[in-house]
């Protein structure tokens, strides 16, 4: 078995668990709080505007040109293809997309989340630690979208599209992810090994309490 199939298995129960929670129980009965989707498009396209400029700190870390292309690709997919996905739960607030992101933060968990990818591109040389602590963004959004399709009917449902938009296949894009971090996993210590399984996971739990975030509208102050 492959490092990042066991890391994929490990991450099984968090899925699962962000299937059962709020916020995607929500999407698939189509009647989620429109104040959660607002909190969450506040977030998330500031959280995708850092995770394209951590995709730009991998590429120093990289020589060969395909993977650099790759990554470039990566980085014009989250700044104007995702944007799509957000559109669809704009009109489902029933709201000017730009009007919703206006005020946005890095809200508590959405904070964590993003200093924990940018700690693993500072920290470390090699890019798989960045890799793995950023996997979990295509892979966990994936796999709960394919669940949701095998499980439901989505017709008429207001954020079918939301879902459709990330259950596309990313076969290459995790093939490309799975292969570096499986080629320096093979080469390097158990330790490291650990560091990288940790990165993945914890990354994964990042998924849940940014799901949690919005549908609680977590903020810094409350007072
Ligand atoms: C927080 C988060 N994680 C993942 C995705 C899906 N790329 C996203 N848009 N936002």
């Amino acid at each position: 078995m492959m490092f990042t199939d066991e890391l994929q298995r490990e991450a099984a129960p968090i899925i699962d668990a962000i299937y059962e929670d709020d916020f995607i129980q929500g999407i698939i009965k189509g009647n989620i709080d429109k104040e959660a989707i607002r909190h969450y498009l506040k977030a998330d396209h500031l959280y995708l505007n850092e995770f394209a400029k951590i995709y730009s700190l991998l590429i120093a870390k990289l020589n060969n040109k395909e993977d650099i292309r790759f990554l470039l690709d990566q980085i014009d997919f989250v700044i104007n293809g995702e944007v799509s996905a957000h559109y669809t739960m704009a009109d489902y607030v029933g709201e000017d997309y730009e009007a919703i992101i206006a005020g946005g933060e890095w809200y508590p968990s959405s904070d964590h989340y993003i200093k924990h990818m940018y700690y693993n591109a500072y920290k470390y040389d090699d890019a798989s630690y960045t890799i793995c602590a950023m996997a979990p963004c295509p892979y966990v959004y994936q796999q709960l979208a394919l669940k949701i399709q095998a499980n439901h009917d989505l017709t008429d449902n207001p954020l079918k599209e939301w879902v459709d938009f990330y259950a596309v296949n990313m076969s290459e894009l995790m093939n490309r992810l799975n292969n570096w971090v499986n080629r320096f996993a093979e080469t390097t210590t158990e330790e490291n090994r650990d560091i990288l399984r940790r990165n993945f996971l914890e990354s994964c739990i990042h998924e849940k309490r940014f799901f949690d975030m919005a549908y609680r509208q977590e903020e810094w102050f409350y007072v």
